[in-house]
């Protein structure tokens, strides 16, 4: 039996991913928590779903519930849990509440279901890994941040419709942080086979997609107020793919100390083959020396953000 349970199952990104998930027939048991006040909606939407899975004659079973009891064998521990960043709040300010859910969260998983693997897609999620980790003292192969797995697959989305090419021949990769300081990594990037420095039948201009990716998050939420389908389908593929032990290479956060350019201390976005464990190797990666400089500085910055989280959380 494959049991997946969430935290922040309310909300958008919560409730999307076990839809998702229940739609793909992988999982038997999808454990919603949620908080007390929060009950009877994520009842209610348990409800809804069940309506929409007997169309397709789906007899995943979903669980609402306040009792961590109920996590208790899972396979794979969801935190969607958090607040989003307000106008005019900085990095920071949106850390410093999310990392006190997040760490909560992930002690209860360490007491309530040792044995799982715990993934991270509260933001700021590369700041939240470390958190996570830390708090649930869990083996870092079995803790994954979800961000850059999101930007990857919306990279390959630009690519194939801007020349109208099966997404599928789009093979392109975003590492570093989930955030302004994402790292492209377009020195590997090929379409049908052909290095992107070569793929000259169609003109691309690349700095405006890379520019139309950074704000991708913000335009959505600009136009309908939160991202959903892509966050949702990003982490139902991850955990789908873990789930059936495909060993698929994509892009996590993931707690470094030295495994890719020597970058310690802090997680980021890099590609890793991921199976029912969770993470069973880091891909070594071929960074061009401006890709490196960004990934450098992208794990200053995000190392830097942890750092003051922990202090103001005093730990
Ligand atoms: N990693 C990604 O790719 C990605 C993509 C989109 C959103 N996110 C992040 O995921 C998180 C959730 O986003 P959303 O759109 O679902 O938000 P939402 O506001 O729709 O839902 C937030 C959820 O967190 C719960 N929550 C809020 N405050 C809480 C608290 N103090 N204690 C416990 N639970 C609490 C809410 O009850 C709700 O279930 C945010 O941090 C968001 O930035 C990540």
């Amino acid at each position: 039996m494959v049991k997946v349970s969430i935290f922040g199952s309310t909300g958008t990104i919560g409730k999307n991913v076990a839809f998702t998930l229940a739609r793909m027939d992988t999982v038997d048991e999808i454990v919603m928590v949620s908080r007390p006040k929060s009950l009877d909606k994520v009842k209610g939407e348990t409800y809804d779903m069940y309506d929409a899975l007997a169309a397709r004659d789906i007899d995943c079973k979903l669980i609402p519930t306040c009792d961590f009891n109920e996590i208790r064998g899972s396979e794979i521990v969801l935190i969607a849990a958090g607040i989003h960043r307000q106008p005019g709040m900085n990095r920071l300010e949106l850390a410093i509440p999310n990392a006190k859910i997040v760490r909560y969260y992930s002690k209860q998983i360490a007491k309530y279901a040792p044995d799982s693997i715990i993934l991270v897609a509260t933001n700021p999620v590369d700041v939240m890994t470390t958190i996570a980790l830390e708090a649930s003292g869990f083996n870092k192969m079995k803790v994954i941040g979800v961000g850059n797995h999101l930007d990857s697959l919306r990279l390959k989305n630009y690519f194939s419709r801007k020349i109208n090419i099966n997404s599928s021949e789009v093979h392109t990769r975003v590492v570093g942080e989930h955030g302004n300081h994402m790292v492209p990594l377009l020195s590997s990037t090929s379409i049908g086979g052909i290095p992107l420095k070569y793929f000259e039948f169609a003109k691309l201009d690349v700095d405006a997609l890379v520019e139309q990716l950074k704000n991708a998050g913000n335009t959505i939420i600009s136009k309908k107020g939160a991202t959903e389908y892509g966050p949702a389908f990003a982490i139902s593929n991850l955990i789908s793919t873990m789930i059936t032990d495909s060993h698929k290479v994509l892009t996590v956060s993931f707690y470094l100390e030295g495994e890719v350019e020597g970058v310690r201390n802090v997680s980021l976005g890099v590609p890793a083959i991921t199976s029912k464990n969770g993470i069973e190797m880091i891909v070594p990666i071929h960074m061009n020396d401006v890709e490196k400089e960004s990934f450098i500085e992208a794990a200053n910055v995000v190392r830097d953000t942890t750092y003051k989280v922990k202090e103001n959380l005093n730990i």
